[in-house]
């Protein structure tokens, strides 16, 4: 989507770094790019990502393009709760697109990107469910209500890429949105099935050109490759590691339909699982029903590994994505 908004004559990104592709896309000064003492609650120093007020002239006097728009596609900046009331102090009519992908297949994509950039994770999806799996392990989030102009904690992008449980909080989509719509109004946010995007991109594109205020006849589509795409080298996901994963995100998933009123249909093949409990009784356990609980039913020890049985029912990422200011 990024590559897409750039070739609108209309809309700036950040002038990024060049070190790798996603810095030319997104900032990071909310989870702390210029140091964690930054503050990163300053609209001057967050303005001085963008290029200046003459790309401005140029694009509203000289090319008469319209309204000058520039956008920050920066996905951390949804998943840190704290940054909706700075991002709000900083530029309260920002118009939020939220762009979700299936959060199981967003969570593989997260890890072989980290892997392909040579970050050393101790754990992975590609790894059978074991009894205790600690990737599963729920972990404090003490950073979702800092304080504007507070200090980040240190280890903050540690955290947020490198712990099994940073990378399911943001896959956590209901949760996520919830502070930026204490602090934006609602038709301000836009939100876009990543699957939508990939099959009908020129759509989706046409959409958000609408909605951010650009006039999309100003930008012949054209086909582009996608960006950021993470090579496999032969990796998958274990199908034990989905199969936990869609159940872990069954019930946030189900608060994000109700929450936007509408079903994006993810992981429909585990509408319902059935578990083999430790006593051999087949219980069932449905998508909305109370976090946690499932697994304290369904899950069976077999040598040392914890086994559960997916009954399939019918049918077979974040994030976030941009925020324009
Ligand atoms: N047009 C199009 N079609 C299909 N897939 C696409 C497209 N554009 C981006 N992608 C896939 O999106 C993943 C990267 O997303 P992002 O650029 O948002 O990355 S990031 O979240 O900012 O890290 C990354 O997913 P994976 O390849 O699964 O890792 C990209 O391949």
């Amino acid at each position: 989507m990024a590559n897409h908004l750039h070739r609108h004559p209309a809309i700036s990104g950040i002038d990024g770094l060049t070190w790798h592709e996603a810095l030319s896309k997104e900032s990071h000064f909310f989870s702390g790019g210029l140091g964690r003492h930054s503050g990163a609650s300053s609209a001057a120093i967050y303005r001085s990502y963008f290029p200046t007020v003459l790309q401005r002239w140029w694009v509203e006097r000289v090319k008469r393009a319209g309204k000058w728009l520039c956008f920050d596609a920066c996905p951390v900046i949804a998943c840190l709760d704290f940054t909706a009331d700075r991002l709000a102090a900083i530029s309260p009519n920002a118009k939020l697109i939220f762009m979700m992908r299936d959060p199981v297949q967003g969570a593989f994509s997260a890890e072989i990107m980290m892997r392909n950039l040579g970050v050393p994770l101790s754990w992975s999806w590609t790894e059978d469910v074991a009894a205790g799996d600690t990737r599963f392990a729920e972990s404090p989030d003490d950073v979702a209500t800092l304080p504007p102009g507070a200090a980040l904690p240190e280890d903050l992008n540690q955290r947020l890429y490198f712990s099994p449980y940073g990378l399911l909080r943001c896959g956590h989509y209901a949760d996520r949105i919830a502070p930026f719509l204490r602090h934006f109004k609602r038709e301000n946010m836009m939100f876009i099935d990543f699957a939508d995007f990939t099959s009908n991109t020129e759509g989706v594109v046409r959409e958000v050109l609408q909605f951010v205020g650009a006039d999309p006849s100003l930008m012949p589509f054209k086909a582009l490759p996608p960006g950021m795409q993470g090579e496999r080298r032969g990796r998958q996901m274990h199908p034990s590691c989905k199969r936990k994963l869609r159940l872990h995100f069954a019930e946030p998933n189900q608060r994000l339909y109700a929450l936007l009123g509408r079903d994006f249909g993810w992981g429909s093949d585990v509408v319902r699982s059935a578990y083999v409990t430790a006593g051999g009784t087949a219980a069932l356990a449905l998508p909305g029903s109370q976090k946690g609980k499932d697994e304290a039913v369904g899950h069976q020890q077999q040598g040392g590994k914890e086994v559960s049985i997916a009954a399939v029912a019918g049918g077979t990422k974040s994030v976030p994505l941009a925020a324009m200011v």
